[in-house]
């Protein structure tokens, strides 16, 4: 599923005093089974873009296709179905009674055949590496833990794309890294991924593509490396420090990640990593 935003342009309570232009005149296009970072600032517009990805937003000017073809005049349900959006703290969200409960929730309104839900329930907890807390309740389970069944709850749906709203806001390291694996493993099985992240390490980890986003406008568009290298000042301190030794020192590449950064630095000083 490929997704195109054309020069779309949000403004909040248009025609009012409080109107914000939001958004504007963003371009864009998710490729299919890729994994897209968006970071930028507070208030750049982050959110206010991958709501428009399935029209939870409508944009106020410009137009959205999916595979070619104006999402305006699409099935909504159908669409979010197939672009499923996690928000920021979906935890906030849990209601059931357990996990396999709330999971199970959204397939059933899907009208699938009960075998069928427990199935997709049992392989997305499993992807999750959260079959354990199938029986358990969503409100005795860690921060952590929550965030995967929320999640989990979106995946059970089947979607082509999945929208992560700043995932990793507020989990420790141990946990992060769990939902970086999830990225990995999602993209692995084909499931094209759309990351917001303000942490610019963890998008270097796991996209493809980043967009830059400054105050609605988009800054920078296309592979870590490029955008990372042709401004310095957008990339995470490491590839800060790579860029800075490479104007000095030949032999360095344009390493990305940070392993890559730290295998390059102490290859420069002759040490075997
Ligand atoms: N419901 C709303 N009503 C009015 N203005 C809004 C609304 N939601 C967001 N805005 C404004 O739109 C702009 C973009 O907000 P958005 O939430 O998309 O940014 P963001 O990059 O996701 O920010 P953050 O990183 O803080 O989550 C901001 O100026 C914000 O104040």
């Amino acid at each position: 599923m490929r997704i195109e935003l054309r020069e779309v342009r949000h403004v909040y309570s248009p025609g009012t005093p409080f109107a914000v232009e939001a958004l504007g005149g963003v371009s864009l296009t998710v490729e299919p089974g890729e994994v897209l970072g968006v970071i930028g600032g507070t208030g750049s517009g982050k959110s206010t873009l991958v709501q428009h990805l399935n029209l939870l937003l409508l944009p106020t000017a410009g137009e959205v296709l999916v595979d070619g073809e104006s999402a305006i005049s699409m099935n909504r349900t159908t669409l979010r179905r197939r672009v499923g959006l996690v928000f920021q703290n979906p935890e906030q969200g849990l209601f059931a009674p357990t996990v396999e409960e709330d999971v199970a929730f959204a397939p059933r309104r899907l009208g699938l055949a009960e075998d069928e839900v427990l199935e997709r329930v049992r392989e997305t907890l499993g992807l999750l590496d959260a079959g354990h807390l199938a029986g358990r309740s969503p409100f005795a389970l860690s921060g952590g833990e929550r965030r995967r069944v929320a999640i989990a709850g979106v995946l059970a749906m089947g979607p082509e794309v999945l929208v992560l709203d700043e995932p990793t806001a507020g989990l420790d390291p141990t946990a992060r890294a769990d939902l970086m694996g999830l990225v990995g493993r999602l993209k692995d099985s084909g499931v094209t991924v759309v990351f917001v992240s303000h942490d610019l390490d963890e998008v270097a980890e796991v996209a493809d593509r980043i967009c830059v986003l400054d105050r609605g406008k988009v800054k920078a568009l296309g592979k870590p490396a490029d955008v990372f290298y042709d401004d310095p000042s957008l990339a995470p301190a490491t590839v800060r420090v790579a860029a800075m030794v490479g104007e000095r020192r030949s032999g360095i590449g344009r390493p990305v990640r940070y392993a890559e950064a730290l295998a390059a630095l102490r290859g420069l000083m002759g040490e075997v990593p």
